[in-house]
């Protein structure tokens, strides 16, 4: 009789010809065509847990924004990161593996790494409501039983819900303890910390937040009974919540079609004024819109929610008496809007640094700050504060009404803040408690800059991979040439800015251009996106 490991390596077979890859958010494909893939995914999580001694990592099963038929799957750190770069290229070769193959691949980790086999390994799991999780997480269950895993199933959770249970599982009793591992524990953490936070503020008028019909909805509806009564606190109104018809996720609604066709979504019915919010698929992005006095919709994206919020941690921490011991500092990606640099650097006088893409490499440069606010465009996003800030901020001893009054606040934001991992959820509750502060509606928000107008493309090229770049993929240094191409472009163009690097996520190569009016985005965009077509047809 073959081995476990082989014998689940069979009953799950990948089909012909298909390559699959760790990328910038786990594996991602559709749904038919990834069962070996969960398999492998729990031969490779318990190596993992294994590795780090045993304690507990994450599983997760979603697609986040993309449509139904898509399914993918994502390893949590214990602390609620995301998987160490080294372990996504394991992954990747442990998925690409032929059957006969996957056991002997699965030892010689055992052996590179020096994992003892027999030693405890500890395994979370959650999903969102595709209908294909049922199967995969199936799947994934064979692949944790054959490597002799112990396993805790979450069933549905919000992706930063499951970040948070790794975290909590792996700090409890300690310290460092993040929290009750449990749904009721997150619901309570977040309800009292937004309380706090609030201190009596109440926010103005009703927000009214859009689930993209995944998982976000059923939780928040949850999360809601666990917040002050809409009397003292926020009314919220939870639509497009549908998750009996997963055929409905994400169509029509959700961050990713209103940041991306920037409007709301068909089925709003908000009137002017009115705050809204949406969320993607699994509820790690929020983006904030509303309709003007004209009915005109705007948009209050990533860059808008960093800058809020810095603006207004970077007060609290003065109004403490900490501006000494502490600095803030602001990360973005190249698709910061030049506005919400600009803003960051000229008004609030705070540091920015640019990284690549892809939440891991803003989440790596926020620990390296006091306090790190980090978003990327599109709604991805957190705050970190480092070990010894959060020391500082719990032991100072204010020196007035005033400071004390400033100093609790703050407290209570760094409760509010999920800092294991960017949280729709989360996220839109500090924003709530900003604007409750500042006494802002959302129009007072978007006044604080204006965005300069912008474009972002795809363009479908042979190999997207030739396209290499430097500098925060801000540059392109292969194809030779084309960089010198697209700055002669960007220099005809007033308050000119544009770039263009392969997606990580989908076969394409993307630009992106912004400029002092929105006919010279457009056209900027179109040219640069023409550089690209004819560079990438050679
Ligand atoms: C321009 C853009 O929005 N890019 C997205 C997208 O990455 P690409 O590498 O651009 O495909 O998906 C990532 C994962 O969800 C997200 O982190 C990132 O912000
Ligand atoms: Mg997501």
């Amino acid at each position: 009789m073959a081995d476990p490991i082989t014998e689940v390596a069979q009953q799950h077979p990948a089909p012909d010809g298909v390559i699959y890859q760790y990328g910038t958010a786990g594996f991602r494909t559709k749904a038919e065509v990834l069962d070996s893939v969960l398999t492998r995914v729990g031969l490779i999580a318990a190596l993992r847990s294994r590795a780090l001694k045993g304690k507990w990592v994450g599983v997760m099963i979603t697609a986040s924004h993309n449509p139904p038929e898509d399914n993918g799957v994502k390893l949590v750190e214990p602390m609620g990161n995301m998987l160490q770069e080294e372990w996504e290229v394991l992954s990747t070769k442990m998925a690409n593996q032929p059957a006969g193959e996957v056991f002997k691949y699965y030892k010689e980790l055992a052996t590179a790494n020096r994992i003892d086999l027999n030693s405890p390994a500890r395994v979370v799991v959650a999903r969102d409501t595709r209908a294909s999780g049922a199967r995969l997480l199936g799947c994934l269950q064979d692949g944790l039983k054959a490597a002799g895993a112990e396993s805790k199933d979450y069933g549905f959770l919000t992706t930063p819900q499951l970040h948070y249970m790794v975290r909590c599982l792996n700090t409890e009793g300690t310290k460092d303890s993040y929290g009750t591992p449990t749904e009721q524990g997150y619901y309570e953490k977040f309800g009292v910390a937004f309380k706090n936070a609030l201190r009596g503020k109440k926010p103005s008028g009703s927000l009214t937040v859009d689930g993209a019909n995944g998982v976000g909805g059923p939780k928040l509806t949850e999360l809601i009974k666990y917040l002050p009564p809409k009397e003292e606190g926020l009314e919220i109104f939870v639509v497009n919540d549908n998750v009996i018809k997963p055929e409905s996720l994400n169509v029509d609604c959700g961050a990713d079609y209103v940041k991306t066709n920037q409007r709301a979504p068909p089925t709003s019915k908000t009137g002017p004024g009115d705050r809204c919010c949406s969320l993607d698929g699994d509820a790690d992005r929020v983006v904030y819109y509303f309709k003007d006095t004209n009915n005109v919709f705007r948009l209050l994206d990533g860059d808008r929610i960093a800058t809020l919020v810095a603006s207004f941690l970077g007060d609290l921490v003065r109004q403490s008496g900490l501006a000494d011991s502490v600095t803030i500092g602001v990360v973005q990606t190249a698709y910061a809007n030049g506005a919400a640099t600009n803003y960051v650097q000229q008004h609030l006088k705070l540091k920015v640094d640019c990284t690549p893409t892809g939440v891991k490499y803003l989440h790596h440069a926020a620990e390296k700050l006091d306090v790190g606010v980090y978003f990327e465009a599109n709604g991805h996003g957190t705050v970190i504060f480092s070990h010894d800030t959060l020391e500082t901020i719990a032991t100072h001893e204010p020196k007035s009404p005033g400071q004390k009054e400033a100093l609790d606040v703050l407290r209570a934001c760094i409760n509010l803040i999920n800092q294991a991992v960017g949280d729709a959820l989360s996220d839109f509750l500090l924003v709530e408690v900003v604007l409750a502060h500042k006494n802002w509606g959302p129009q007072e928000w978007l006044s604080t800059y204006t965005d300069l107008p912008n474009r972002l493309l795809k363009v479908v090229v042979n190999d997207r991979k030739i396209f290499q770049t430097t500098d925060a993929e801000r540059r392109l240094v292969k194809p030779e040439g084309v960089q010198q191409q697209i700055d002669k472009e960007v220099q005809k163009v007033r308050q000119g800015r544009s770039f263009a690097r392969a997606s990580g996520t989908e076969d394409a190569v993307r630009v992106y251009a912004e400029a002092a009016t929105k006919a010279e985005a457009e056209d900027l965009a179109r040219k640069v996106a023409e550089i690209v077509k004819v560079a990438g047809s050679k």
